[in-house]
């Protein structure tokens, strides 16, 4: 019997390099599989360079990727699209199909050339337009869709691809808030390995069961958001001034930035937040997080997740 790899990912030693510039220096993490990572740092700090580097847009100049226990190298271009699905950054520009032959797309790598859609594979990419909640545009244009919804469209396409692991840049890019949680917590319920770009720190908070944080193209930080997410971290490394609690919900760190506050240069010449020049007023975020458990209990919060018939707010 063969066994199932444990370890979805694995990076040793990563450096990329262009044009004599160091964009990754050094970056080795690992992933187990069926876990959910979210890659975070800020603008430039190379989260979209290493991605690439997972599913070999990028040949790293130095260090080694492994993915399910095999070197990213040995495997075919459609060996690894039956292993491998990835939502780029940018939306591709002029697309003639619709919305569901781009979904229809990810059935490529399982089908030979020839072979016909069958019942069973128009139910599949049905399915993953009902998932994403794009069932009643499943016959317009793509380059007739809103932003948000052609990034849904291509998350579709990548469910329908049936992958082991996911890659997501900045897949909540275009999203507005209610499809911003409900497509993350749609690619969690997959059950497969997602490595994710996330600017937004408190959804990757809440999202993510690891986190890596990125600066300068190191790999400064990694572990579950509590680890990583601290004010020291996200001070030094992002330049605001914040403050962390515990999620009412979910219990992961919620962060509070402040505003106004004035940077300084600090003794090594790194940017920090000057935090003691902004104070939040005494018992704010106590009575904050009060208010917020009291209206998160009042609201029952229980609303129905699209295409899932699982509840939200589970983790209690
Ligand atoms: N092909 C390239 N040629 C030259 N420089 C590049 C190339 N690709 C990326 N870079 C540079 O590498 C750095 C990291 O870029 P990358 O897109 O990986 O950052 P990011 O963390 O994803 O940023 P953002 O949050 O703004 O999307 C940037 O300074 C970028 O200009």
């Amino acid at each position: 019997m063969m066994s199932v790899p444990s370890t979805a990912i694995s990076v040793s030693h990563l450096d990329w390099e262009i044009a004599q510039q160091a964009i990754l220096s050094d970056v080795s993490f690992q992933l187990p599989r069926g876990a959910m990572l979210g890659v975070i740092g800020p603008n430039g700090a190379g989260k979209s360079s290493l991605l690439r580097c997972l599913y070999r847009y990028i040949i790293p100049t130095r260090g080694d990727v492994t993915l399910l226990e095999q070197p990213l190298h040995l495997y075919s271009a459609q060996g690894l699209a039956l292993k491998v699905a990835v939502v780029q950054q940018d939306t591709p520009a002029n697309i003639e199909l619709t919305a569901i032959e781009l979904v229809a797309m990810g059935l490529t790598p399982h089908k030979g050339l020839l072979s016909r859609q069958t019942a069973a594979d128009n139910h599949i990419l049905e399915d993953a337009l009902i998932k994403v909640g794009l069932i009643d545009k499943a016959h317009q244009r793509f380059n007739a869709l809103s932003g948000g919804e052609k990034q849904r469209v291509l998350i579709a396409r990548a469910i329908v691809q049936q992958p082991q692991i996911l890659v997501l840049d900045e897949p909540t890019n275009h999203l507005d808030i209610r499809y911003q949680i409900q497509i993350l917590e749609l690619v969690k319920t997959l059950g497969i390995t997602v490595v994710a770009s996330i600017h937004d720190l408190n959804l990757a908070s809440a999202m993510c069961d690891q986190l890596i944080l990125l600066n300068q193209g190191r790999l400064v930080a990694q572990g579950t958001p509590s680890q990583v997410l601290t004010v020291k971290q996200i001070s030094h490394v992002f330049g605001v001034c914040c403050e962390i609690s515990q999620h009412p919900q979910h219990g992961n760190p919620l962060i509070t930035y402040y505003y106004g506050y004035h940077e300084k240069k600090g003794g090594n010449g790194a940017q920090t937040a000057n935090v003691a020049s902004l104070q939040p007023p005494a018992n704010s975020l106590e009575q904050a997080l009060t208010k917020a458990q009291d209206s998160v209990q009042a609201a029952g919060y229980h609303q129905q997740v699209q295409g899932d018939s699982s509840q939200r707010g589970g983790r209690s």
